[in-house]
């Protein structure tokens, strides 16, 4: 073993102590298709299991009808690489389901193979990333082991970053929006991802107590409709005494308090006529959770009837806690127009203010629920309404609109040579060689395109004119005088003296980088209906590479 490579594995081996195994012990190598071991198997017996490629990991189509995606996953791709070990037990079983042909020798191989020269360069997690572009390059022997997990591990993730802040940006920034889809998403690990993805994309809060544990992500949740249903009179509650906030002084019988308030809202004359008599078992379940809850007492006021019953109950109860020192924090709708139910109940709320004179009471905060997604957001902002909070669960998790992302992972160079994958399709062939990346910024600070050059071509440069190219399109080129470069391929494993690793940020660092980079983007780019297509390029050089390989590699045809 030489120095060089002996000083490479020491420093593998000390960062692989850094970096925690992937978040779900399930992605182990064994979390792949069989036909990568197949194929390892086949490339050792060739005697190719050490040559070096360069595959690209990326997608040919923006999700949702959008013009941009949200790059995640990173974080868990480089816990995968820098924990690779395929176990004495994987082992047994990889030879029990290979065909008994495969010769000892290949196990022996295995058991060796971790991915310490293997050389991972990606774009930063949370970025702001388009179709063609490498998400990651992976390079070194035995990469296609890595294939399936990799795209396991970011297809799923940057789908439902997109959709979740594709729901950001329609909801606009001042709206709480707080993820509530475990119960509907794809088992656990689906819903233990789209949690941490969802955060990433701009989402505020989780439902997922798991999903707050493991990340750090805020928890937030409501009240429920059965809770509600399963009181039947208030003669339930037992317990009625509830110490003031200050301490200074206790009711003994906030029951009856909560009756007299609504006693006083019923004879308001701004509500004469809007309500009568309110559920007496709504009332009974919003008192009992006001005793158990004062200082944070949301009610769900959709049960029985949201005007007549449920936010005159729940201002009751509120007022009975602001005599305590109590503030309320508001009510969730989960049912009927949105829109409407939202603009009444903060009427409602508002009339209280003032009658009542209770400072505050008018911006009582309004959650909404019940299959929201970005058209009913979209909808409900045209229509006008009152919503502080939205709670969204089966179509941001499940990405009803769009089942998968896409991502392939594209063998572009072997032993230095460039490789090329064909299609009848030109969305689909694979662009070449080992490569660079940038992205370039112009004048108002826009990125402007994002442009791919061979390895060793010079990188484009501030104030200089370069020439980008569509990459299939011989007539799409235009001039581009950067006043900002930034390369978007770095190194993420496994990092030398020289090429020292990047570092893996916090969740929320990397949700910070999300909002910013959203931010930066043209509005154009951003918008829902037809969006402008942002540019994907390639330099001039790696044009004539492309089209160069391609003719070499396609047979022509002939006509009989
Ligand atoms: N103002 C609005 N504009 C557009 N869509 C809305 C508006 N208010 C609610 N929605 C949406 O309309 C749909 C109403 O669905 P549905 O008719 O199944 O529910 P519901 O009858 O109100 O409630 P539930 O069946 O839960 O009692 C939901 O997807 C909701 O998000
Ligand atoms: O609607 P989603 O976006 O998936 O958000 C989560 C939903 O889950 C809860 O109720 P659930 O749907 O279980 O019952 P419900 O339909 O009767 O409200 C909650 O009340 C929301 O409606
Ligand atoms: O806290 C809530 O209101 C909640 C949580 C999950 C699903 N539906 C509602
Ligand atoms: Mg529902």
């Amino acid at each position: 073993m030489d120095m060089e490579a002996t000083a490479n594995g020491s420093i593998v081996e000390s960062q692989r102590l850094l970096i925690d195994g992937p978040t779900n012990p399930m992605v182990t190598p064994m979390l792949t298709d069989l036909y990568q071991y197949t194929m390892a198997y086949a490339y050792w017996k060739a005697g190719k299991h050490d040559e070096r490629a360069v595959f690209d990991l990326y997608f040919r189509r923006n999700p949702f009808g959008g013009e941009y995606t949200i790059f995640a996953g990173l974080e868990e791709c480089i816990r995968f690489i820098a924990n690779f070990k395929i176990t004495e037990e994987d082992i047994s079983f990889l030879h029990d389901v290979l065909p008994s042909t495969c010769e000892d020798g290949f196990f022996e191989y295995l058991r060796g193979v971790d991915c310490s020269d293997v050389e991972v360069h990606a774009i930063a997690e949370g970025s702001v990333v388009f179709p063609k572009v490498p998400l990651l390059r992976v390079e070194g022997p035995i990469v296609q082991l890595l294939e399936t997990p990799f795209l396991n591990l970011v297809n799923y993730a940057s789908l439902v970053a997109t959709n979740a802040a594709r729901h950001r940006l329609v909801a606009g920034k001042s709206k709480v929006l707080l993820e509530f889809g475990l119960r509907r998403a794809q088992g656990p690990d689906g819903g233990i991802s789209a949690s941490k993805y969802c955060y990433l994309g701009g989402f505020d809060a989780t439902s997922n107590v798991a999903a707050g544990r493991l990340f750090g992500i805020p928890l937030r949740g409501t009240h429920s409709h059965a809770f509600v249903s399963s009181f039947m009179s208030p003669d339930e509650i037992i317990e009625k005494s509830l110490r003031s906030s200050d301490g200074s002084c206790t009711c003994e019988d906030f029951v009856s308090l909560v009756q007299t308030w609504l006693s006083k809202i019923q004879w308001l004359p701004s509500f004469r006529g809007i309500f009568s008599e309110t559920n007496q078992s709504e009332l009974a379940a919003f008192t009992s959770y006001a005793l158990a809850f004062p200082n944070s007492f949301l009610a769900l006021v959709d049960t029985y009837d949201v005007i007549r019953s449920g936010v005159p109950n729940f201002c009751a109860v509120a007022l009975a806690l602001s005599d305590l020192g109590y503030k309320a924090v508001g009510i969730r709708l989960d049912s009927g127009d949105l829109a409407y139910f939202s603009c009444e109940a903060r009427k409602f709320f508002s009339v209280i203010e003032k009658e009542f004179d209770v400072p505050g009471f008018g911006k009582m905060s309004i959650t909404a629920s019940n299959d929201l997604n970005e058209e009913t957001l979209d909808a409900l902002n045209k229509q006008g309404h009152e919503v502080d909070a939205f709670g969204i669960g089966t179509y941001v998790v499940t990405c009803y609109a769009q089942a998968a992302l896409g991502c392939v992972f594209k063998l572009v160079e072997i032993n230095n040579q460039p490789r090329i994958k064909l299609s009848e399709d030109v969305s689909k062939v694979s662009i070449p060689c080992k490569k660079r990346c940038y992205r370039l910024y112009g004048r108002e600070g826009y990125p402007l395109v994002d442009i791919l050059t061979g390895e060793n071509e010079p990188p484009p440069k501030v104030g200089e004119r370069i020439l980008c190219r569509h990459p299939f399109n011989e007539s799409k080129r235009a001039y581009v005088v950067p006043q900002f470069v930034e390369e978007l391929l770095k190194c993420y494993w496994p990092g030398t003296s020289d090429k020292p690793r990047e570092e893996l940020p916090s969740l929320q660092k990397i949700r910070e980088r999300c909002m910013n980079q959203l931010e930066q983007m043209r509005p154009d780019h951003m918008r829902r209906l037809n969006p402008t297509p942002y540019k994907v390029s390639v330099s001039a050089k790696l044009y004539d590479f492309i089209h160069f390989l391609w003719l070499n590699e396609a047979p022509v045809g002939e006509l009989q």
